[in-house]
């Protein structure tokens, strides 16, 4: 028997040396390096030590509360009544009814009599009479027939992925097709359940958009490679790209995973970040699916969707759904025993699924209030887009293409070989090294290209325009004036 010595019973049993491998491969940009910075920096501020800054700007995350976008009155009206239905006994109702409208209360009463206690257990898939308003909402966007049971309520979009991407990862050979750039759940989770990113690149010459020959000889690089390639990722609208894809672009892509034999994961959280909707507008996956003829009607698509993005923006609540179109019942089955393991989504967040699903309709109490929020919030984003895409515009070596649709710019960076080359003797990425500059010198904090993938030898970042309109023009004159000192330091 091996001698325990003194200090190997003090030695810690779990060591970054014994972890799961998968776990230290995993890279997750959006809350990299650039992020951790930007928490150091904020310590710094509060101890009130002079950084020619104020206050850190988190422009690397869609987390619009965190910048002050305030959520919707009538959703927390009616998420705050469910927590405490006190409020609604009889005894209370004349003082309740001096504070929220009647068809707030009417709403979390109905949720409360599905529900019984939001402090309980729901479901596993997610309360059934939120999955059927889910259901419904789909069957109106799109003009085809939706099954509650085909729904998954989940923690936010990503659990649902991660979900997904992990009963279709049966083995260390399967290939998934992710877009380059892309939003790193994708890269992160599929070398987590390790497999392998079949990477297919968008087109920043023609404004990020799908060629399906990529597609093609992206799935032949993959194949060659000995993958047995799965599933296809999209992005629609694209993060970080804000491209929206066109119908017949859709269809081809359809096209493409039929003749491929490939599941189809839409991932579709930013269908209400749509600021061109004359040119771009969203269309979903499911409708161009069932407007296409019999011959797809047994294809299988995964559709994603989320209460973090939008007009709602309830990151922290952590609501969202997915539909499962075409999908095997024996294999449904299996994503509900999963859910099962974790046995339900939050209670709160499947509320906000309910009310950003089913909100007020024209003619109820509150529609016009909550019409007007929506509006405000969706002009803003709109003029906060146009705005810092101008300001990335006029900046030397810099260019940008219009966001479409989403919460994201990326900026394409023309840096001076100086500023790679100190950036390599660094250790760091070039754009990542440009970014932890701004960081230092304005208090922005963004994310480097490298962070989503891009095309050897071109540098991006991506920024949020989501800081409130009154600080816009301090923070785009503190990025002009960075970038010309910037390139000055290393022209
Ligand atoms: C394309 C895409 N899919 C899924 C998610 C996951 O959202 P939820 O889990 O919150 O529903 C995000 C979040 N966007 C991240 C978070 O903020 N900035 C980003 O790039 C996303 O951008």
């Amino acid at each position: 028997m091996r001698l325990k010595t003194e200090s190997s019973l003090n030695s810690k049993i779990i060591t970054y040396d014994n972890i799961n491998p998968l776990i230290k491969k995993v890279e997750y940009a959006v809350r990299g390096e650039l992020a951790i910075q930007a928490e150091r920096i904020k310590e710094q501020l509060k101890k009130e030590e002079n950084l020619g800054f104020d206050a850190v700007v988190n422009c690397n995350i869609g987390n619009p509360q965190q910048l002050t976008q305030r959520p919707i009155t009538f959703f927390r009206q009616v998420s705050s009544l469910t927590e405490y239905p006190e409020l609604l006994s009889p005894e209370n109702r004349s003082q309740v009814e001096k504070l929220f409208p009647p068809d707030a209360i009417e709403h979390a009463q109905t949720l409360l009599k599905q529900i019984g206690s939001v402090g309980a257990y729901s479901h596993s898939q997610g309360i059934y009479y939120i999955r059927k308003n889910v259901s419904k909402f789909i069957e109106e966007r799109d003009g085809y027939p939706s099954d509650p049971n085909n729904i998954f309520l989940t923690q936010g979009a990503s659990s649902g992925v991660q979900n997904v991407l992990h009963l279709i990862i049966s083995h260390p050979n399967v290939g998934i097709m992710i877009p380059i750039p892309q939003y790193p759940l994708y890269s992160a989770t599929i070398s987590l359940f390790d497999a392998n990113a079949v990477h297919y690149y968008l087109n920043e010459e023609n404004n990020w958009a799908l060629d399906i020959d990529q597609l093609n000889s992206s799935l032949a690089e993959g194949r060659a490679k000995g993958y047995e390639v799965r599933a296809l990722v999209i992005i629609n609208p694209g993060n970080p790209t804000g491209q929206c894809l066109t119908e017949q672009n859709m269809r081809e892509i359809i096209e493409f995973c039929h003749k491929e034999r490939i599941v189809l994961l839409a991932d579709e959280v930013y269908q209400a970040n749509i600021y061109q909707p004359k040119e771009y507008p969203f269309h979903s996956f499911k409708k161009v699916l069932r407007s296409m003829d019999s011959k797809y009607d047994q294809f299988e698509l995964f559709s994603f969707h989320s209460i973090s993005k939008g007009m709602v923006g309830e990151c922290g609540r952590r609501g969202g759904y997915y539909e499962c179109t075409g999908i095997d019942q024996k294999v449904i089955d299996q994503l509900y025993k999963i859910s099962s393991v974790s046995l339900c989504p939050n209670v709160q967040g499947q509320i906000m699924v309910d009310l950003m699903v089913n909100p007020p309709k024209p003619g109820d109490p509150s529609y016009e209030l909550y019409q007007k929020e929506m509006d405000e919030i969706y002009k803003s984003l709109i003029r906060r887009s146009r705005k810092l895409c101008d300001v990335f515009n006029s900046m030397e070596n810099m260019e940008c293409n219009d966001a479409q649709g989403s919460m994201y710019l990326f900026p394409r960076i023309h840096l001076p070989e100086k500023a790679i080359e100190a950036a390599l003797k660094d250790g760091k990425q070039p754009d990542e090294f440009y970014c932890l500059a701004m960081l230092n010198a304005t208090g922005i904090c963004v994310v480097p290209g490298s962070g989503f993938g891009q095309k050897e030898n071109s540098w991006h970042l991506r920024s949020t325009f989501l800081p409130p309109e009154e600080l816009f023009d301090v923070i785009c004159s503190r990025l002009e004036k960075f970038h010309k000192e910037f390139l000055k330091k290393y022209r």
